[in-house]
């Protein structure tokens, strides 16, 4: 899947950021900027989780079909975030099963197949043994696998990442984002990452957009 963003957000009717970029299947497109700029709304923006006073126009185009007017639910965004937002009254497992999608292609998945999925996702972040965890009994590099783990179980088409390392130390930093660039090209996924660290980009090693506020002195 190739993902076509030509987007432009505007608040309270005057336009705040502008994004256009193309994203190949498996690669990254880094967006940087200032604090405040509007690195986040716009990943909000692709989404379709922006909600007024914020007013979005342009188009977002997965292999040419144009998501703008589908609900959040029906684009089928992987979102990550710093935080990894995991259910702390759930296992590990059930963390990732609940995102599992019930049906795919029109087929119901089973309880089984569903189950199976969950299990694969967790393997492929290196964290089978931990499916039975109570979520608040992992490290922040753990949080974010299964959390990796989580957004890829529901099949997304594409992956929105916003500042997903920025809590983790320099060196479990770079293991997460080897291993969510390593998986994001095995499935082919186009990748949106918001970063303020140039190492995160630098590793990307994709285009580099840089977002600048439309004008002075903040929006609200
Ligand atoms: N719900 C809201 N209502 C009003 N203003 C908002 C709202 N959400 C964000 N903003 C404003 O929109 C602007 C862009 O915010 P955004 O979080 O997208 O910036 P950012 O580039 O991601 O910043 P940072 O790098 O600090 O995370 C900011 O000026 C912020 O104060």
């Amino acid at each position: 899947m190739s993902l076509g963003i030509d987007l432009a957000v505007a608040f309270r009717g005057a336009v705040m950021a502008r994004l256009a970029a193309t994203v190949e299947p498996g690669a990254v497109l880094s967006v940087i900027g200032p604090s405040g700029a509007g690195k986040s709304t716009l990943l909000l923006a692709i989404a379709g989780l922006l909600e007024r006073p914020f007013t979005v126009s342009g188009t977002v185009r997965l292999d040419g079909e144009d998501l703008s007017t589908l609900p959040p639910e029906r684009r089928r965004m992987g979102l990550m975030f710093q935080d990894a937002l995991l259910y702390p009254h759930m296992s590990v497992l059930q963390n990732v099963l609940f995102a599992v999608p019930r049906r795919d292609n029109g087929h119901r998945l089973g309880r089984n197949e569903r189950r199976a999925r969950a299990e694969a996702n967790l393997a492929r972040v290196g964290m089978a043994d931990a499916a039975a965890r109570d979520p608040d009994t992992l490290s922040g590099g753990q949080k974010s696998r299964v959390a990796l783990a989580r957004t890829l179980a529901s099949a997304p088409r594409a992956l929105l990442l916003d500042e997903p390392f920025s809590a983790l130390d320099p060196a479990l930093r770079a293991q997460v984002r080897g291993i969510v660039f390593d998986l994001a090209r095995q499935d082919g996924l186009p990748v949106v990452m918001v970063s303020h660290d140039p190492a995160d980009a630098e590793a990307a090693g994709g285009e580099i957009v840089e977002i600048r506020p439309c004008q002075q002195g903040g929006w609200s």
